[in-house]
């Protein structure tokens, strides 16, 4: 424990986990400042083999971190507080990506006094595109906040949110990909039916979705803006639109959106049935700033 700490655990490198080790290497980081734990031994194996990082037991992990990102599932978050709690470093800081799961549950499984950061980020920062919001925690320091933020500025955009905005926020960018992925499958799928082969149906979505995206970050224009000049009156983006709109596409956004706000109160509230389940307050103070 008195060694030097290594900058970054990432406890549960899945999906997620792997995006954000993966940017910091791109950006530059030394794979000997990051270790990772996994479930399975062979997800270990691929990951130490490919990146060069060390893979450990969590509490082994924890207690070698200077910062601990923690990268499991809502389900599994508590469990896994619970285990490397007491394994932190003094003063080591706690970042959480789980959806839902509010600081005050996260700090009542750690250690009274830790740091949390509750952080929302996206699947495109695996190409540094991410879009990820940040939230501190009661007994965190808007420094600590900022170091954070450093650290997912590699993956992409990094916003700084009140906690309240983040099952909003889940909603938007956390999930929104999968809907701008489901745009993308369904035009393919149209473009078939309408005769085009299949591959030439997917370049030319996938394509459409980039510029699109690249047109509206570049001019800064509203999108309804953009969508006015691609609408010739009279023409075939009226006729598409009408169609779009008999199918009431917005409100199925609005009712989407609505879903996984709730689903992601839902399970903040599971994780705090479970807090209350096992007692937890807040541990007995074992990490108090060095
Ligand atoms: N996938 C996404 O687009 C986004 C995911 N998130 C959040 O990120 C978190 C991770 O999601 P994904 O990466 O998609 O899931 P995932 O299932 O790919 O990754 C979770 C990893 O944690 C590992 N794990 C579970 N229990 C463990 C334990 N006790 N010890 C060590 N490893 C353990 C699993 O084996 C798995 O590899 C979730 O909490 C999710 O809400 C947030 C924003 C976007
Ligand atoms: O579907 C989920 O629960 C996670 C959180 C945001 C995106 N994927």
């Amino acid at each position: 424990m008195s060694q030097r700490p290594v900058r970054l655990a990432i406890i549960g490198a899945g999906v997620m986990g792997e995006t954000v080790f993966s940017g910091l290497l791109r950006a530059g980081w030394d794979a000997a400042d990051i270790v990772a734990t996994v479930r399975r031994p062979e997800r270990g194996d691929e990951l130490a083999q490919r990146y060069g990082i060390r893979v450990l037991g969590n509490t082994e992990a924890a207690a070698a971190a200077a910062t601990v990102l923690v990268a499991v599932k809502p389900q599994d978050i508590t469990a896994v507080l619970d285990q490397i709690g007491p394994a932190l470093r003094p003063g080591a800081l706690v970042a959480s990506l789980a959806a839902g799961v509010a600081t005050d549950v996260i700090e009542a499984h750690l250690p009274s006094g830790t740091p949390v950061v509750r952080v929302m980020p996206n699947t495109p920062a695996q190409v540094d595109e991410g879009m990820a919001t940040l939230s501190g925690g009661k007994h965190t320091e808007s420094d600590q906040v900022e170091q954070v933020a450093k650290l997912l500025s590699a993956t992409g955009e990094v916003v700084i949110v009140p906690e309240k905005y983040q099952d909003a926020v889940t909603a938007i960018s956390g999930t929104g990909p999968a809907y701008l992925f489901l745009v993308v499958e369904a035009m393919i799928e149209a473009g078939v039916h309408l005769g085009l082969p299949r591959h030439t149906a997917t370049e030319l979505a996938v394509q459409t979705m980039y510029g699109s995206a690249k047109l509206l970050k570049e001019t800064g224009d509203h999108p309804t803006v953009l969508r006015e000049r691609v609408t010739s009156p009279g023409g075939t983006t009226a006729a598409a639109i009408r169609v779009l709109e008999d199918h009431k596409v917005r409100a199925a956004f609005l009712g989407a959106m609505e879903a996984a706000r709730d689903r992601s109160r839902a399970l903040a509230e599971a994780a705090r049935d479970e807090a209350g389940q096992n007692g937890a307050d807040e541990a007995p103070g074992r990490n108090a700033p060095a």
